[in-house]
């Protein structure tokens, strides 16, 4: 994190929370570093939505639990579908992120990182598969810059914004169930992530 708390921005959307620039440079780097380590032992990998189509991301997981999509459905789990081993550590980074931004009393146990290459997106949904609707969703942004759109749960007009390395975000209280999705990246926009892209990392109270 810059040394100072993070600046939050008024969104106009109650309960969507923005902090663009949490993350300094120096913090992008070191946060990335650990998410590539991780990525090392809990390897990047295509899902399939149950109906089988594959994802235009990657996904892997940090935590005690991570999100996964397959034929079976969404569900969060303890393991790797790939590898079957438990999930790596969430960065204490993270953990204290979670705290400084959100300020809620227990911590995430999921953190969900999502690896956006060239001409990934992700079509408008809502994160609902939390046993706990009222805990926070905190997602840190690393890498080119995206196009993110989010509206109301129950539809009507969605806005777009733009969403760059190091910003976070969150869905809190009446923005929870919001509906949100990237619809595209600006290619080039940043260096940060090597071979080029976007990362995301959503932290969420799964259990
Ligand atoms: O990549 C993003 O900024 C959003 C990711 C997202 O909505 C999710 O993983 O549920
Ligand atoms: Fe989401």
């Amino acid at each position: 994190m810059t040394a100072d708390r993070p600046r939050e921005t008024p969104t106009g959307l109650p309960g969507f929370r923005l902090w663009p620039g949490a993350l300094d440079a120096e913090a992008q780097q070191a946060l990335l570093t650990e998410v590539l380590a991780a990525a090392q032992t809990a390897p990047f990998y295509r899902p399939v939505t149950p109906g089988g189509r594959p994802f235009s991301v990657e996904m892997t997981g940090m935590g005690p639990l991570a999100w996964v999509s397959d034929r079976a459905g969404y569900r969060y789990q303890t393991t790797h579908p790939v590898t079957d081993a438990p999930w790596p550590p969430m960065p204490q980074s993270l953990l204290d992120l979670w705290d400084v931004l959100t300020g809620w009393p227990v911590p995430p146990d999921a953190c969900l990182v999502n690896l956006y290459r060239h001409e990934a997106k992700m079509g408008l949904h809502q994160d609902k598969d939390e046993a706990d609707l009222g805990a926070p969703v905190l997602s840190v942004s690393l890498g080119d810059t995206a196009v993110f759109r989010i509206g109301p749960a129950e539809g009507g007009r969605t806005q777009s914004l733009k969403l760059a390395s190091g910003d976070v975000c969150a869905l809190t209280g009446p923005a929870r169930l919001a509906r949100h999705g990237i619809d595209r990246l600006l290619a080039g926009s940043s260096q940060l992530v090597p071979g080029g892209g976007r990362i995301n990392l959503t932290l969420r109270r799964a259990r």
